[in-house]
């Protein structure tokens, strides 16, 4: 199992696309992890559109995750690779390069900020990735291109999908774990998450997925106010937690 800490357990949120609500379901289970007394560490190593703040460039997505988790981690430990501009990161890590501020958003590094938060031996640790499940990061120094999703196989990570629920969803929601499953890591469970109430046949959609996709449904989310919210929507049963 990599290098995971005996006493932690650690999930990768992955999503059918950028905007699904992986950080909104993310929030939700580190609620629902708090909840049940469990500490939780978090960690979104690579996020793309930031805010420069007087404590340097900092993202949404992790300052909800670092606020979410029960661990006291900077936010440097929650989100090694910030990058300022909202795009694909490695073109975004290309344009700070042009601009002299060279990003190192390999996977070795992406690596060790993980190992540093598993070191604090939280009960569980939640781990959002960044747009879909094949993330591009850029060429390796052998020039071959890596992806998110080697770092979660060279970790063996178990993957939560987050399907946002939309037309197209279905043959995303396949394709993803599809390819998860070629990674030979474990699809622990998926999540149905509300975009659009007004979608035609939400339900017959979900119920589609349920038998498309092979794995545990964590939780139908609805439309709701805060992220906090969608605690009372997992089932922590179907991750053995
Ligand atoms: N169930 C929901 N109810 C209400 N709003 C939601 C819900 N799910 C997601 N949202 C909203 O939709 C937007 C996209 O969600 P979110 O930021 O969680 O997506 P993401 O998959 O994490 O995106 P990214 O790829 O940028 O990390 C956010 O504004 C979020 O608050
Ligand atoms: C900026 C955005 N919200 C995400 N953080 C990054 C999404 C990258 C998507 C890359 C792609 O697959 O095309
Ligand atoms: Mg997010």
């Amino acid at each position: 199992m990599g290098n995971l800490a005996a006493n932690s357990r650690a999930f990768f949120v992955t999503g059918t696309d950028t905007e699904v609500g992986k950080t909104f379901f993310s929030v939700g289970l580190l609620s629902a992890l708090k909840a049940k007394a469990l500490t939780t560490g978090a960690y979104k190593p690579v996020a793309a559109g930031c805010t420069l703040t007087s404590e340097g460039w900092q993202n949404d997505d992790a300052l909800a995750l670092q606020q979410a988790c029960s661990l006291e981690l900077s936010y440097a430990e929650v989100n090694p690779v910030a990058l300022a501009e909202p795009m694909a990161p490695h073109i975004a890590a290309q344009k700070a390069a042009d601009s002299g501020n060279i990003v190192d958003m390999s996977i070795g590094r992406i690596q060790q900020g993980f190992s540093h938060i598993l070191q604090k031996q939280a009960d569980v640790v939640v781990v959002e990735g960044a747009g879909g499940w094949r993330l591009p990061l850029g060429l390796n120094q052998q020039g071959e291109q890596s992806y998110l999703s080697d770092f979660v196989a060279q970790q063996n990570l178990a993957v939560i999908l987050v399907v946002g629920m939309r037309l197209g969803c279905l043959n995303h929601a396949i394709l993803t774990a599809d390819s998860i499953r070629q990674h030979g890591l474990k699809l622990a469970g998926w999540v149905a998450n509300t975009m659009d109430p007004a979608m035609p046949c939400l339900s017959e959609n979900i119920e589609s997925l349920k038998g498309l996709l092979n794995a545990p449904l964590i939780g139908v989310i609805p439309q709701l106010a805060k992220p906090e919210d969608a605690q009372h929507y997992i089932d922590l049963s179907c991750l053995a937690l």
